[in-house]
């Protein structure tokens, strides 16, 4: 079972705490939303599990695995993706191109594999063409295929990043922010395809999301974040129904108390 833990994690930028004493665990195969005003310290955190940033203080495990200092190439080597708020597409390449390129960079093999084990090179290629495929299929992305990313819709195009995150075949699937700036449609489609990722596949979910309509619906467990701290957690109804969420998002909290001491 590999369950992802944050155990006291602190991340300081000068004087600021993004992040103070955040604890907080993702069971496997669970959809786990963390949600909070901005900058709450939401992508702090993932920066933290993806290995972009890390903890100034606490620890990062990800079944066995100490993520706490781990390079994000080493955290993806250990079974977790991410799609990114802001697209990290190739934009003059099409859909089919994007994910072979993604995939290829996740299981390189060395040139002397393949001019020396022509056959398993070849085999392999063929083994990552079929895997792009199913994804493309899975993410219903079959006639867009052919496109330069750049030229779709945007709602296609995080479509597209989420197929990306995909094609490293992951058993933990980091989402920031996937709906953000789609139409209504749009959402439907991801919540969709966000609920067939976590239920049909059990790839296990975090989810960054704004839109605490589809946070509500699609979580089995929500974690909040203000001001860098973990202000609650639950199922999405205890969460809804905890003052203190209702007064981090209508703004009733008075100050900002993330300024680390002796700042
Ligand atoms: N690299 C950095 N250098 C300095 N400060 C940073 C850095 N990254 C984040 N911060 C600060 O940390 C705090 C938390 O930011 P973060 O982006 O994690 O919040 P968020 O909850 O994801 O916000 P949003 O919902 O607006 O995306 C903010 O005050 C932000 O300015």
């Amino acid at each position: 079972m590999s369950q992802l833990h944050v155990e006291h994690v602190t991340l300081t930028f000068g004087g600021l705490n993004a992040l103070s004493d955040v604890s907080l665990s993702v069971p496997e195969g669970e959809i786990v939303s963390i949600i909070g005003p901005n900058g709450a310290g939401k992508t702090s955190l993932l920066n933290c599990i993806s290995g972009f940033y890390h903890p100034t203080r606490g620890r990062i495990s990800y079944g066995e695995h100490d993520l706490s200092r781990a390079a994000p190439n080493v955290v993806t080597s250990y079974g977790i993706a991410r799609a990114f708020q802001n697209l990290e597409l190739f934009r003059g390449l099409n859909v089919v191109e994007n994910l072979l390129l993604a995939r290829h960079t996740h299981l390189k093999y060395s040139l002397l594999d393949s001019l020396v084990y022509y056959g398993r090179a070849s085999r392999r290629e063929a083994e990552n063409r079929a895997y792009v495929e199913r994804i493309i299929d899975f993410m219903e992305l079959e006639e867009h295929r052919a496109h330069p990313v750049g030229t779709l819709a945007y709602g296609i195009q995080k479509r597209v990043e989420v197929a990306r995150a995909l094609t490293l075949a992951p058993s933990l699937l980091l989402l920031d922010e996937p709906m953000a700036g789609m139409n209504v449609e749009e959402k439907e489609d991801m919540v969709r395809f966000v609920l067939d990722i976590g239920r049909e596949h059990g790839i296990t979910v975090v989810l960054i999301e704004h839109d605490l309509g589809v946070v509500m619906d699609i979580s089995d467990r929500v974690y909040v974040l203000d001001f860098g701290q973990l202000i609650a957690s639950g199922t999405p109804a205890e969460v809804s129904a905890d003052p203190r969420v209702i007064e981090a998002y209508t703004g009733v909290a008075g100050h900002d108390p993330r300024q680390a001491v002796g700042a």
